[in-house]
């Protein structure tokens, strides 16, 4: 069983589930480019400080480049019977592609979906794996250290072979958007109606216990309330980081129908447009046809 291991990425995430390793007992050797947060110089050195029988290296940096540039060097470094984690958000095909890389090499790989953001030190952290059986049962001491107290299969599974584990996030973060816009409208229907309403954020906090609708992502909405009650201080401008594309996508791919989850990726996109040409499409084709008023460009 596999107690101490490599944490490579000290960032927001990284650097909470190293604390989160060490208070359930793993020991852990973490690498980061930035030196007054790292264990050890080089990756080189991460690799040398663990047991050497059984070298298990979790990586926890953006996805994308930063992702495969840890990843090809850590081909170079690791050898047979040593096991690779991606914990990122990388993408299940780029799991699988990879695994079998590492495969020709006797390294293991393990896909794993990580949730709860900068709550999991606290909270712990949802785990999603994909990868084989003796893989994920050689890490469960590493796995049952980061995820929330409980029963096991409540906050942890070992989804299926490898991809599972991104695949699973993947659809998590689909769900993730389409959870969050049905908030979000119902809080723009309560504040709009304000002669009826007179209360949006105690009608959403009285939402918190007792109702079909509570949630923890209701708690943080209430939250952000009780911060900023007209979310005053922020812009309308949402960011997306590749999860829910990919969840439309697959969609697609398999023909299953993600009207809502679609809808809400698609808000994202609107939040970013200063001016959206589509309706000024709309607004010039109802002036055409109908000879419909319309209002001029600012
Ligand atoms: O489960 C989680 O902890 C979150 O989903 C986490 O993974 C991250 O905050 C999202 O990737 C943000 O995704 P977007 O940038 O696409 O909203």
């Amino acid at each position: 069983m596999v107690t101490h291991i490599g944490l490579v990425g000290l960032g927001k995430m990284g650097n909470n589930m190293r604390s989160r390793l060490r208070n359930g007992g793993i020991e852990v050797t973490g690498f980061d480019p930035r030196p007054e947060v790292s264990d050890v110089p080089t990756l080189a050195d991460l690799a040398a400080a663990l047991p050497q029988d059984k070298r298990v290296v979790w990586v926890m940096v953006p996805a994308g480049e930063p992702t495969r540039g840890v990843l090809d060097q850590l081909a170079d470094i690791l050898s047979e019977g040593d096991i690779v984690i991606e914990g990122g958000n990388s993408h299940y095909v780029e799991d699988q592609e990879r695994a079998a890389e590492l495969a020709e090499k006797g390294i293991g790989y393990l896909d794993v979906g990580v949730s709860g953001g900068v709550w999991g030190l606290d909270n712990g952290y949802g785990l999603m794996v994909g990868g084989a059986a003796a893989d994920v049962e050689a890490v469960l001491p590493v796995f049952d250290a980061l995820r929330p107290e409980g029963p096991r299969e409540e906050g942890f599974v070992h989804a299926g072979g490898v991809g599972a584990g991104h695949y699973a996030k993947m659809v998590h973060n689909g769900i993730e958007y389409g959870l969050m816009q049905a908030y979000a409208e119902g809080y723009e229907l309560l504040a709009a109606k304000s002669d009826v309403i007179t209360d949006v954020h105690g009608t959403m906090r009285a939402w918190s216990r007792g109702t079909v609708v509570r949630s923890w992502l209701l708690d943080l909405m209430v939250k952000a309330l009780e911060q900023d009650p007209k979310l005053a201080l922020l812009d309308d401008w949402v960011d997306d980081s590749g999860e829910g594309r990919w969840t439309v996508d697959e969609g697609i791919d398999m023909a299953v129908p993600l009207p809502v989850i679609s809808a809400a990726l698609f808000a994202r996109f609107a939040s970013r447009q200063e001016q959206s040409p589509a309706m000024k499409a709309v607004a010039a084709l109802r002036q055409q046809f109908g000879g419909h008023a319309v209002k001029s460009a600012e």
